[in-house]
């Protein structure tokens, strides 16, 4: 059974749709990540899902229970579900013991007692519990607050940018723990960002938003393998699109020769474009003797350890390509662009 359900979800501010008609899913013990720019939607999502406002079309299950639609609303104390926003701090004048236990006023003693050990192990803080929120780290800040928000035992956790006050040093080993954290609880999330990485590194799920929608929902290999729309491919890709005419199912006619798919597809028009990004694109040396291949001069370049990772204008698009080790470009040199054998992503124009 899905732990969460969105079907056909409106809100609007003030007569402005901000979400419309969104669908979504979360399996049990899945993460799923609202991924979009800023001002797609993604916390008002969050919101009515929590219960923070009242969606007035459309219906939400969490658990297979109805929590909101046209004739009824559970309010977010009754919906069973944990929330770590980014505004959402922790109670200063409480000790960590406290701000855990803050919400769980109906267990003895003893049992908070037993609660608040247990999420101290969890999440790594044990002998704790006695400090203050400012005698803590940020990252041991959101390890509190990922605490408390369990402590409930919810089967449904909403987190909205945890992450993004977090000093980047330490961002990604924290996101590495609060996800081994979730795994371990076996609770299903819903995390929202702006950020690919994070995204990445913390989902099993990403579910792409885009002006109150959500575009297309799959693991990161599935969307960057065929993603849905232009926006879709966008958003997770920095590539560049090559004006593209249909040969057969699996090959296209570009401006930097035939470009080779991985696999069959059908198309209703013959010409369009095809968007590429820098791990396909391969940089040759200019032998001078191949007169047809098409040529990009390197604008610059810079080295990252492993390779140069290089500047060039394609077709008037700017565009930074890897080379392979031990190939070597200088400014303003020729090199020869080859586009690899790839799964193609084909647009209408
Ligand atoms: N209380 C409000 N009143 C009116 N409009 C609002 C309100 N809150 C949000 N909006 C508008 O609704 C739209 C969606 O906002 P939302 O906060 O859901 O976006 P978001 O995708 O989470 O953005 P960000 O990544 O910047 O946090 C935006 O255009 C925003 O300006």
């Amino acid at each position: 059974m899905s732990s969460l359900i969105l079907q056909g979800v409106s809100y609007h501010y003030n007569g402005t749709k901000v979400i419309h008609d969104l669908d979504l899913t979360v399996g049990k013990d899945e993460i799923v990540c609202l991924l979009g720019a800023s001002g797609c939607g993604k916390t008002t999502t969050l919101k009515a899902i929590a219960g923070l406002i009242e969606a007035k079309q459309g219906s939400i299950f969490i658990d297979g229970k109805l929590v909101s639609d046209e004739q009824s609303f559970v309010s977010p104390e009754h919906r069973n579900i944990g929330m770590m926003f980014q505004d959402y701090a922790l109670f200063p004048h409480l000790t960590v013991a406290n701000n855990i236990t803050f919400g769980l006023s109906k267990m003895s003693k003893a049992q908070k007692q037993q609660r608040v050990d247990e999420m101290l192990k969890l999440v790594h803080l044990i002998g704790c519990a006695d400090r203050f929120p400012h005698q803590l780290s940020g990252g041991q800040q959101q390890r509190v607050a990922i605490a408390r928000a369990l402590a409930y035992k919810p089967s449904l956790l909403l987190l909205d940018e945890p992450f993004s006050n977090i000093d980047t040093q330490v961002r990604f080993e924290l996101i590495a723990d609060i996800r081994r954290i979730i795994k371990a609880t076996q609770v299903s999330a819903v995390f929202v960002t702006h950020s690919k990485e994070e995204a990445f590194a913390f989902s099993d799920t990403l579910a792409i938003m885009h002006r109150g929608k959500i575009e297309q929902q799959g693991t990161p290999e599935q969307l960057f393998a065929a993603p849905c729309s232009k926006e879709v491919a966008e958003f997770l890709g920095q590539g560049i699109y090559l004006s593209a005419e249909v040969l057969t199912a699996t090959e296209y006619k570009t401006p930097f020769g035939l470009v080779e798919s991985y696999i069959e597809s059908k198309h209703d028009v013959s010409v369009g474009l095809i968007y590429v990004r820098p791990h396909q694109i391969e940089l040759v040396a200019d032998n001078q003797s191949d007169k047809l291949s098409k040529r990009a001069t390197i604008i610059s370049r810079r080295f990252i350890g492993s390779a140069y990772v290089y500047s060039l204008v394609i077709d008037k698009q700017e565009i930074e390509v890897a080379a392979q080790y031990g190939q070597s470009f200088e400014n303003n040199e020729q090199a020869i662009i080859k586009i690899k054998p790839h799964t193609v992503n084909f647009f209408e124009s």
